[in-house]
């Protein structure tokens, strides 16, 4: 039946769970919204343990994972080390600034850079122009 489906849904976690799994001796990466335990595969990882243990600190290893482009076979292997899913997932590109679980922050609260409009190009110009205009005087019945 649905058996498949039902072990990779797993354990559902909220982003708090996943946080303080980054050691050698117990690490889990979050990888659209899936939660994974790479522990055992720290070592055998071709693009070696340090990025994993990086990439798990980091909260949401997705952008990391996805930066590098894995193989289709590198994404199938996941499968062996799927543990769950994060609860009310929030995918980073959503947010730059905000990593699940990485402190507190709540998802919905992103401090987005503030963009700041070009200043309007002819303020200036339409000063002068004003300017210009009422110092001129108007060449009224000059025939
Ligand atoms: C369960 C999760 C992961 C699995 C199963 C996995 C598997 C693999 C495999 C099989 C490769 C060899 C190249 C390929 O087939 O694409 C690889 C390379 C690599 N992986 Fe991962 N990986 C995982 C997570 C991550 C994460 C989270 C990062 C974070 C940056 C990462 C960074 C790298 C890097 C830097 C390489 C080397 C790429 C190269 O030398 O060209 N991997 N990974």
């Amino acid at each position: 039946m649905a058996e498949d489906e039902a072990a990779s849904a797993k354990k559902l976690f909220s982003a708090s769970d996943v946080v303080g799994h980054a050691s050698r001796k117990d690490c889990w990466v979050v990888i659209h919204g899936k939660v994974y335990d790479v522990t055992k595969f720290l070592e055998d990882h071709p693009g070696g343990e340090d990025v994993l243990l990086h990439a798990s600190a980091s909260g949401d290893a997705t952008e990391a994972f996805e930066d590098v482009g894995h193989s289709t076979s590198a994404i199938s292997m996941m499968n062996n080390y799927l543990i769950g899913s994060i609860k009310d997932y929030v995918p980073p590109s959503a947010s730059e600034a905000t990593t699940i679980g990485g402190n507190d922050v709540p998802p919905n609260f992103r401090r987005m850079p503030q963009k700041k409009g070009p200043p309007a190009p002819n303020t200036f110009l339409d000063f002068l122009l004003l300017c210009l205009c009422s110092a001129l005087p108007l060449p009224l019945g000059t025939t």
